[in-house]
């Protein structure tokens, strides 16, 4: 019997599949198939999910695990803060670590256990980076500008202003007011720059932020490769980022910044080192079910409850307390 668990952090929930257990390791284009399978909100299991965290054998020397993302669609990601912090939890009870580098596409990203949010709520802290601002790191054309930052671009909404960054996944942000947060514009640009566009030819996430203070946002994200998610853990990362840069008064370096989400709240701290931007993010790292299941159904991208033996962990229970007293602000838009 195979085992995959079902996790999230800030409620953007995943499935994570460890390679290195399995007889037979997964294919590519098998494992696109049983992300798109599991993840289904129809026909998926525990009600689907916005991706799988693929665990598998480091490809670079230090790090002690690989993880690679797969979106809910099947596209294939270079990187997912929120994911990297579940993955960090179960390589650290894998293999009885509590700091270690883990690689993601493009690097090796340190992970460490951080302090319960709340009892029962498990934290990790990831490093987010690489960080890059110019356009062959982040695919865009036609908007008349090689990279944005605080940017008007009428082409996408007139009134906003934008800002390009890679970590190193591509994200589009704006901040905004509460009214356009709630609105129906995120919900328009969502699909059409993740679909035939002029702009952005091979998608990205776009995230809306409101300032509710200083070192405090809130964060809305339509994900690339997945639609409206709870929190997306490097949009949240690189907007909290673009804050620092561009609301110097509102948003120190070294400093944590507090982002509430739909799915709950992280924090972020934004660093210049070495003449390298990165972003710290800490926040739950919550396993909900423990799943079995024959190895073969993985293979085949099918997997139905009736085939598979779940055992719920009780964490989530944990997790919804943790979020019932958070600040009343914690909007649930999505
Ligand atoms: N949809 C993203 C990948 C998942 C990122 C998100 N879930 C996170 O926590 O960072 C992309 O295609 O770039």
């Amino acid at each position: 019997m195979a085992q995959l668990l079902k996790v999230h952090g800030s409620q953007n929930s995943f499935f994570i599949l460890d390679q290195t257990k399995l007889a037979q390791p997964l294919a590519d284009g098998e494992l696109r198939q049983l992300a798109q399978g599991l993840t289904d909100s129809h026909n998926g299991l525990l009600g689907g999910a916005d991706g799988l965290l693929v665990v598998d054998r480091p490809t670079r020397p230090g790090a002690v695990a690989q993880m690679r993302v797969i979106n809910a669609d099947g596209s294939e990601a270079s990187m997912c803060g929120n994911g990297l912090r579940t993955v960090a939890r179960y390589v650290a009870e894998r293999d009885g670590q509590t700091t270690f580098k883990v690689d993601t596409m493009d690097s090796s990203l340190q992970v460490r256990q951080a302090t319960e949010l709340a009892p029962g709520v498990l934290a990790f802290a990831v490093e987010i980076s690489p960080v890059r601002f110019d356009k062959t790191a982040l695919p865009f054309d036609n908007l008349g500008h090689d990279r944005l930052l605080g940017t008007p671009v009428p082409e996408l909404a007139p009134g906003l202003t934008f800002t390009t960054l890679a970590v190193p996944n591509p994200h589009l942000i704006s901040f905004v007011s509460q009214q356009t947060i709630e609105g129906p514009l995120l919900g328009e640009l969502g699909p059409y720059l993740n679909g035939d566009n002029p702009y952005f030819s091979d998608g990205v996430n776009i995230n809306f932020a409101q300032i509710l203070g200083p070192q405090k946002l809130f964060v809305r994200t339509y994900e690339r490769g997945v639609g409206f998610t709870n929190a997306c853990g490097t949009g949240m990362s690189a907007t909290s980022l673009a804050f620092a840069l561009l609301h110097p008064a509102s948003a120190a370096f070294d400093e944590p910044i507090t982002v509430y989400n739909p799915g709950g709240m992280v924090k972020t701290i934004a660093h210049f080192t070495h003449q390298h931007y990165w972003i710290e993010l800490i926040g739950n790292a919550t396993f909900t079910h423990r799943i079995q299941v024959a190895e073969e159904l993985l293979h085949q991208g099918k997997v139905a409850a009736h085939d598979a033996k779940i055992t719920a962990t009780g964490e989530q229970e944990a997790y919804q307390n943790f979020v019932h007293q958070l600040p009343h602000f914690n909007l649930s838009v999505n």
